[in-house]
């Protein structure tokens, strides 16, 4: 049983096995996309696989949709490579309920995949082709939040960046000049219209995808690179939309043991790969069964009816609202704190951290008695029945093979978005106090002991990929466990740093907190557990 055009021929064989298939005319169905494409998803990773393409299998399978998604990968070429082209763009969704019940989905919607790399002239060409094409409704992104970033953790342009903004748009190597290249070719292709609609969890995810569009536009427009009205064109909302979007579905990287539940089905070749930029891919993804995408509905060129396939399309301020809830309040943050003070305390399962009576008082503390006073209704999710559902099912879902390690990964880019706002909303507030939150200063504090990389055992662990690591691991480098330290004197630099925490930690007044946990952190093992025991 391969996953591929021809192992999946004996429908027969998968489906006794359990297996979902796709039920439309993929021959048909790919010609149509290759001539008429509605949907570029920038971004082949886990979440794309496990959440966008099987929303789109589901309504070809209805005949809601005739055409399927054509995925483009600008930052790591070995995901289409190594996994995309040799399973013929097939993968195996298998969502894990928390009843312990699962279920296998081979998705097939996805029928073309490219790199987005302008030294393949083959695949770069298709993508201009794509670009011109009447027919192409909305460009989507789950890039990461560093994706979207033109500048290195010192705040210094990116080199490729620096070099993009002075060659023009013919043969761009950054991520967002490659895409900004593209929009230029649908520029001259006569003006057609386009959705831009990041889907990451960033706050205000579309404003961060425009800026950074907007900084190349601009600058190529203002110096000849590219005809003057190009930047028009881009700050025009009914010819270039970047709506807002919420997303929403806990996504794990490929684990073992969902491996083995395919194997013994008798699935051949589904090794994962760790690729060199640190994807962890497989032809098969795990995932939760809740999941939501609610998005601006601001789409220039129309889009399809992808509300029936459970899609949620609303006004910019909804979207806000369901955002701030879910990234700020009722989840990521929840997730951050798991993450930090998991990786401290040895564990490599989330869900085994929910039976750990501290760690869950303590998530239970930041979600609803320090984020959810600041969280405003937005209607179309309640946020108390959210964070149950979160809190009570599906962070302790024990099918869910989600680790602390994952979610550890570039959380410098992520504190000022999950716990920033809160802290800016306690400020604005005339009811509430900055110093009535204690739990987000020990998040913080736990974040610092992280970085020393030595667990609450005081043995050395690898911290998670991130992409400031150089820039605020010196801080810690000297601190020893069991040792005196002056927290103020070493840390004071990041405390200050709005971009890391949203805010300056010493004008909200939470500094001294956060330097007073982290001394407490650090005075010799146990002493993350037992820090956590007394505020928690
Ligand atoms: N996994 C989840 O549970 C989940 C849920 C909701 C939203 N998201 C959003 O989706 C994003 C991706 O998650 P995933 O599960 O697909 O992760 P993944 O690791 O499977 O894939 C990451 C994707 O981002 C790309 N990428 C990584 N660094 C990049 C960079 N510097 N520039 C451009 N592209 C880069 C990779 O090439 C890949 O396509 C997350 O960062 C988050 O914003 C994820
Ligand atoms: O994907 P990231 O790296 O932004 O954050 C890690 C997790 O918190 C995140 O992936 C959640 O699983 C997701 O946001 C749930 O919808």
């Amino acid at each position: 049983m391969q996953v591929n055009e021809l192992g999946l021929k004996n429908r027969e064989q998968w489906e006794c096995k359990g297996y979902s298939l796709p039920k439309f005319d993929r021959a048909a169905v790919t010609e149509k996309t290759m001539e008429n494409p509605f949907w570029v998803h920038f971004g082949a990773g886990n979440i794309f696989r496990a959440f966008q393409a099987n929303v789109v299998q589901n309504l070809l399978n209805e005949g809601v949709l005739d055409r399927g998604l054509v995925v483009a990968e600008g930052f790591d070429y070995e995901i289409i490579e190594k996994m995309n082209r040799p399973h013929d763009g097939y993968n195996i969704l298998v969502t894990l309920k928390a009843n312990g019940s699962v279920e296998k989905t081979v998705v097939g919607s996805v029928v073309e995949s490219l790199t987005v790399d302008s030294e393949n002239d083959t695949d770069f060409n298709r993508l201009r082709e794509i670009f011109k094409k009447d027919s192409l409704q909305m460009a989507s992104f789950t890039i990461t939040e560093k994706g979207y970033s033109l500048v290195n953790g010192k705040g210094e342009m990116l080199p490729s960046v620096v070099a993009d903004m002075e060659k023009g748009p013919e043969k761009p190597e950054s991520y967002i000049g490659k895409v900004v290249s593209l929009l230029y070719t649908r520029f001259q292709a006569g003006e057609k219209p386009i959705a831009m609609v990041s889907m990451d969890n960033c706050s205000h995810n579309g404003s961060k995808l425009h800026d950074a569009v907007f900084a190349f536009a601009d600058k190529w427009s203002k110096t000849g690179l590219t005809d003057k009205a190009f930047v028009d064109y881009i700050e025009n909302p009914a010819k270039v939309s970047f709506p807002w979007s919420m997303i929403d579905k806990i996504t794990p990287r490929p684990d073992p043991s969902v491996e083995e539940i395919l194997k013994k089905d008798g699935v051949e070749e589904l090794e994962p790969v760790v690729t060199s930029k640190n994807t962890y891919v497989a032809p098969f993804v795990n995932a939760e069964e809740c999941q939501y995408l609610v998005i601006e509905d601001a789409f220039p060129n129309g889009r399809p009816e992808l509300e029936k396939g459970g899609l949620i399309f609303t006004t910019r301020e909804t979207v806000d609202k369901v955002e701030k809830m879910k990234v700020c309040t009722c989840l990521n943050p929840l997730h951050t704190a798991l993450a930090v003070f998991g990786c401290i305390l040895g564990y490599d399962l989330i869900s085994k951290e929910m039976k750990d009576e501290t760690l869950k008082k303590l998530v239970e503390g930041i979600g609803y008695a320090e984020g959810l006073p600041v969280v405003i209704n937005p209607g179309i999710l309640d946020p108390k029945e959210f964070i149950d559902t979160v809190l009570g099912v599906r962070i302790p879902n024990p099918f869910m093979p989600d680790t602390p390690q994952r979610i550890a990964t570039d959380t410098s880019q992520k504190l000022a978005i999950r716990f920033g706002e809160t802290i800016k909303a306690y400020q604005a507030s005339p009811k509430l106090h900055v110093s009535d939150l204690k739990l987000i200063p020990l998040v913080f504090a736990g974040w610092f002991r992280y970085l020393m990389g030595v667990d609450d055992n005081g043995n050395a662990f690898e911290l998670s990929p991130d992409p400031l690591l150089d820039t605020v691991r010196p801080y810690v480098a000297d601190v020893k466990l069991g040792e005196a330290v002056d927290a103020e004197k070493l840390l004071k630099p990041v405390l200050e740093n709005e971009k890391i925490f949203g805010v300056n930690l010493y004008d909200v007044g939470m500094a001294d907190t956060v330097c007073s946990y982290f001394s407490q952190m650090t005075a010799g093992t146990g002493a993350v557990r037992s820090t956590l025991e007394k505020y928690v």
